[in-house]
């Protein structure tokens, strides 16, 4: 089945177009790796799939138009460079979040439990009654993973998850990930500078404001899709070949 039909997706911002007919289709439990160079629409395309930014084309998940989905079937992890530190609240109160729109004032045992049983699934337990100021990068990254899980999603959209994390908490981090994919079949599709990672997913879309390459990742990885997307292949590429798997 497929999970996430885009067609002809573009997204303007004024004059600026920050995609162009964008056209992939994600089968269900895919994990997804998109890579691209700075500003090249990564980040506007899972908004754009989110519904968090206007387009034109369209976008189906499950077979239905997104803005018909269940939002619940999405789970999603912003930037987390673009989060307001000073923001008063405890871990576990932004991971409740992922159940309602409003800010939790009060938790109703039901969500207490659900929020404790999210954190626990990615080895954050520890972090529940801690303020968000307090956390690293990391911590606050696992938080942010519970709070898209915490919806059970059956779309995850990850945008970089992996930034302010060291390595083994990176491990972790995909550990999580595939845990939780495994046991629900959920499709995944994570933003990631990090080319390595890449090479462990099913797919890999290859972005560059238009779809450069899409497909299994020794095609979609390949020299001349990454000198398209990139301009040129440069250090990642010894990853690339130290990989093996091209
Ligand atoms: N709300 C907005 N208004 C105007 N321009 C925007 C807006 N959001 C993004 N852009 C522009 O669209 C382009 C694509 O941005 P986007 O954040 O999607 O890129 P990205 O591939 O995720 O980049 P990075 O790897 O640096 O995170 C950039 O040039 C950015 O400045």
């Amino acid at each position: 089945m497929t999970a996430l039909e885009v067609r002809r997706l573009s997204v303007r911002f004024g004059e600026f177009r920050a995609l162009e007919e964008v056209q992939f289709s994600v089968p269900e439990g895919a994990f997804v790796a998109i890579v691209g160079p700075n500003g090249a629409g990564k980040s506007t395309l899972l908004k754009a799939v989110l519904g968090l930014v206007p387009y034109q084309g369209e976008v189906l998940v499950y077979g239905l138009p997104a803005g018909k989905a269940d939002p619940f079937w999405f789970g999603y992890v912003p930037q987390i460079k673009t989060f307001d530190r000073s923001f008063p609240a405890l871990a576990l109160e932004l991971v409740v979040t992922g159940l309602r729109r409003r800010w939790p004032f009060r938790l109703s045992p039901k969500e207490k439990e659900a929020a404790l049983a999210a954190l626990a699934q990615v080895g954050a337990s520890e972090l529940a009654y801690r303020p968000l100021g307090r956390l690293s990068g990391g911590q606050l990254q696992r938080v942010y993973l519970a709070r898209a899980l915490i919806r059970r999603p059956r779309i995850l959209l990850l945008d970089e998850p992996a930034t302010g994390v060291d390595r083994v908490g990176e491990e972790d981090l995909y550990r999580y990930l595939e845990a939780y994919q495994k046991a629900s079949g959920a499709t995944v599709l994570m933003i990631t500078h990090d080319w390595e990672a890449a090479h462990h997913a099913t797919h890999v879309l290859v972005l560059n404001r238009r779809v450069v390459g899409f497909g299994p990742p020794e095609r979609a990885l390949s020299e001349e899709c990454l000198r398209q997307a990139f301009g040129h292949v440069g250090h990642a590429h010894g990853l690339f070949v130290e990989g093996g798997r091209a």
